[in-house]
């Protein structure tokens, strides 16, 4: 049987990468030993190079097509062969943060970036089984990036709002696959709510 592709989404300091490592050792989670991944890639060729793009001011498009390609990759050589395998796969960020993010970057490129950058994953993408959206104002996750000490070029007020209110529209629209979670709640109070919904998933499925 085909395993599970589990995704996690939200802006900039929402809280996603805090909840895969609190997943990663979580009991409950970890008895069905799942491979944790991420986009952008790590430590591959095209995960290197989106790294260097989005640290630069690279032309939109390319960058949609740099995280694309890296996308392509992690398909072929992780997320497939584990699905096949039957795992369980839980990817931190996936296809819906290059609609929500390149979706805004898109805008003066453009007529409907949105509906664009969806249809040049079309047809070969894998969609995910079940995809939680960390919602949170803008101005609260900024505040956590500074804390953290580094700030991508992605991480401004006007622009998360506008990737917030597209994630918020993709959820909106696919609520069987999405689960929207509040995070700004505290880490521990997120960690049980989503170890809750996977395990009803994982029942159902
Ligand atoms: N629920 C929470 N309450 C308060 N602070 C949090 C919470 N979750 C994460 N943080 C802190 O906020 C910062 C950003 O968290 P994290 O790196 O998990 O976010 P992220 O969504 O993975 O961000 P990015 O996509 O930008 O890498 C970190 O300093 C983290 O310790
Ligand atoms: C996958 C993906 C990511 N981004 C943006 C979102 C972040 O600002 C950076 C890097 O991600 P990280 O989780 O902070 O390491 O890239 C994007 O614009 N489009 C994408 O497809």
């Amino acid at each position: 049987m085909r395993g599970k592709l589990i995704t996690l989404e939200g802006i900039d300091g929402s809280g996603k990468s805090t909840v895969a490592e609190k997943l990663q050792k979580n009991p409950e989670i970890k008895a069905f030993k799942p491979v944790f991944t991420r986009e952008p890639t790590r430590g591959t060729l095209t995960g290197n190079v989106v790294e260097k793009a989005i640290q630069s001011d690279t032309d939109q498009l390319a960058e949609l097509f740099l995280f694309t390609a890296d996308h392509a990759e992690h398909l072929a050589k992780l997320i497939k062969p584990a699905l096949e395998k039957g795992k369980i796969v839980i990817s931190d960020r996936y296809s819906d943060s290059r609609y929500a993010y390149q979706g805004m970057t898109l805008k003066t490129h453009l007529e409907n970036p949105l509906e664009w950058v969806k249809d040049l994953h079309r047809g070969w993408t894998i969609v995910p089984d079940l995809t939680f959206l960390f919602d949170i104002r803008p101005e609260i996750s900024i505040e956590r990036c500074g804390k953290r000490g580094e700030q991508s070029k992605f991480e401004k007020l006007e622009f998360l709002r506008g990737v917030r209110e597209i994630f918020l529209k993709l959820a909106a629209n696919d609520p069987e696959r999405f689960i929207v979670i509040d995070a700004s709640h505290s880490p521990k109070y997120i960690e049980k709510e989503v170890v809750k919904k996977i395990m009803e998933f994982l029942s159902r499925n």
